[in-house]
């Protein structure tokens, strides 16, 4: 399949911290589909060093029970990135854009109060063509979502990682906090 270049991911070759835990959340609804997401998912995570133990999975119903048991998982201490997992499909009514559009809000809103990264891998597709398509691996002809929220994750974790420390050690360390600390 050619690729589209609005569908193309980081090819990044940057391992995951040691002893780093993730947690997961995916729904049971369109769950095959769900399923290879998380599945192209944790391969990337554990190719980048992530322990088989150190992936904690929780099953949700739906997209939309989604934001809260993120949330409770995204607040403990011991979890560095939650990673969310679901499929909304365009309905005949409104219903699903509720949803996704809840879903996305709620998600931010998680990764915000708990200073957590939480990764959307809720795919918002109109048909069931674009759904798989999306889902797929790239091994298997998609676009590989799964991979894009992994590689995501390790790419944010980095990104926070050089934002706590970068400049530190330098002529200004020491000095007063300009804005307000982290957990981590
Ligand atoms: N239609 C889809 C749903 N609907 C179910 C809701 O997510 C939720 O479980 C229910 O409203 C009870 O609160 N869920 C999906 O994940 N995908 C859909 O397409
Ligand atoms: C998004 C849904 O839950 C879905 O089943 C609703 O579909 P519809 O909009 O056709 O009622």
């Amino acid at each position: 399949m050619a690729k589209d270049p609005t569908h193309t991911t980081s090819t990044s070759t940057e391992r995951l911290p040691q002893g780093c835990r993730i947690a997961v959340v995916a729904s049971t609804y369109h769950g095959e589909l769900v399923d290879t997401m998380k599945g192209s998912a944790r391969a990337v995570l554990e190719a980048a060093g992530l322990d088989r133990d150190d992936w904690l999975e929780v099953a949700v119903p739906g997209a939309y029970e989604l934001p809260l048991v993120a949330r409770r998982l995204a607040l403990r201490d011991d979890v560095d990135a939650v990673l969310c997992f679901g499929l909304v499909l365009r309905g005949d009514t409104d219903h699903d854009r509720y949803i996704s559009t809840t879903v996305a809000t709620r998600l931010m809103d998680a990764a915000f109060e708990a200073d957590t990264p939480i990764l959307f891998g809720v795919l918002t597709p109109n048909n069931v063509g674009q759904a798989r398509r999306r889902a797929r691996t790239e091994a298997d002809g998609g676009l590989d979502k799964g991979r894009e929220v992994a590689r995501a994750a390790i790419g944010v974790l980095a990104a926070l990682e050089r934002a706590r420390t970068i400049g530190r050690g330098d002529k200004r360390s020491g000095s007063s906090k300009k804005s307000g600390g982290s957990k981590k």
